[in-house]
């Protein structure tokens, strides 16, 4: 938290929270009364001091009548906070079935506003709960009056964001209703990643697909110490904001297909990694092909490559492997499927990123 947060900011934003908010327990209050103590398995590290959870909020820039969708609210710190910067509804998802009857006060207190479902966002369909009014055309500058925010549990993070990163690509799910903006915590690390630009060591795979289609911003950093329990390690505060058009026009399997393979084996030139995506029978032509067509030389490094690169080696691939060639498609299936077991489950069939 920087100097300029404390005082007469915090002053300013606890007399709004006063005016917005019926005065209801805070959500520390609220752990004390019903006796909650913060469980390993929902990866639950509070953010509770209101100076923390206003931060965060404003982090997500304007909010003032917009529609939010709050990922794991715990005992509502950060819910609160969304209504005292003038959210007008917000639907929160938590997973924690403990953490209702705390939520409920909140609930009780802002009346219609605040639509709490006990379910796992993983596979809650967020698009249901948004109404159509909130929607605004995908090629609007102007972004959609609707945000997903949250103090994210670590061990979905990765998961949850890829769901997002596909859907952004197919405008579907959340993003059938435009380019809503995304405010979210990850580990310090995690979130360097998304941003990581061309030689830079944490550059891999999750950086080419998120850049490709958002623009990532570090919009603070916390202390591990600011949570309860204690995070052990800084937690970044992401915003990504969905791009009107992606850098490289591709589909989203190709550009991961390609990325996973180049990003495992990094240290290796692109040339030798690449041909592993073909059939052995037409892998020199193929990945020649690749990589003429890319302009790029085979000894270059995955690091090196620049988003737009990779997308275009991407759309070459795509091209390479729908050529109506039917003896082609049988050996690619079996090759794909040998290097499946050659390489192991983690690596083709994995999801860590
Ligand atoms: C890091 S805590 C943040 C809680 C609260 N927003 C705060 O900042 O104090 C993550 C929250 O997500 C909830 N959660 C964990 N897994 C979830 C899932 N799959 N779906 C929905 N909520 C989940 C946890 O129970 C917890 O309340």
């Amino acid at each position: 938290m920087n100097e300029s947060d404390t005082s007469f900011d915090y002053l300013i934003m606890t007399f709004i929270a006063k005016s917005l908010l019926p005065p209801t327990p805070s959500a520390a209050d609220l752990l004390r009364m019903y006796k909650l103590p913060a469980l390993r398995k929902f990866a639950q590290n509070f953010l509770l001091d209101p100076k923390a959870t206003s931060k965060l909020v404003a982090c997500a820039g304007k909010i003032e009548n917009h529609f939010v969708i709050e990922v794991g609210p715990g005992p509502g710190g950060i819910t609160r906070q969304l209504f005292a910067q003038g959210a007008a509804k917000v639907a929160a998802i938590e997973k924690d079935v403990r953490l209702f009857p705390a939520l409920q006060i909140l609930a009780d207190a802002v009346e219609q506003r605040l639509k709490l479902y006990l379910d796992d966002i993983l596979t809650f369909p967020i698009e249901s709960v948004i109404s159509e009014e909130y929607a605004r055309p995908w090629t609007d500058e102007k972004l959609p009056p609707i945000d997903i925010i949250g103090n994210l549990p670590f061990n979905i993070s990765l998961p949850l964001l890829v769901q997002w990163i596909k859907q952004t690509s197919t405008q579907t799910g959340p993003f059938k209703f435009g380019r809503i903006p995304i405010t979210i915590t990850l580990q310090e690390e995690v979130g360097g990643r998304l941003v990581a630009d061309a030689l830079m060591l944490q550059r891999g795979r999750l950086s080419i697909l998120c850049q490709n289609w958002f623009n990532i911003k570090v919009k603070h950093i916390f202390s591990g110490r600011a949570f309860v329990p204690a995070a052990k390690i800084n937690v970044a505060v992401m915003q990504l904001v969905p791009l009107i058009k992606p850098l490289v026009d591709v589909s989203y399997n190709r550009l991961d297909e390609l990325t996973k393979l180049a990003f495992h084996t990094r240290n290796k030139p692109i040339g030798q990694t690449l041909a592993l995506l073909f059939p052995l029978e037409t892998r020199s032509e193929n990945a020649d092909e690749l990589l003429s067509r890319a302009k790029l030389d085979s000894k270059s490094h995955a690091l090196t490559l620049t988003v737009e690169e990779w997308g275009l080696l991407a759309q070459i691939y795509s091209d390479i492997i729908v050529r109506p060639r039917p003896e082609h498609e049988k050996i690619f299936q079996k090759t794909t499927h040998e290097l499946t077991f050659k390489l192991g489950e983690t690596f083709i069939n994995s999801n860590s990123i």
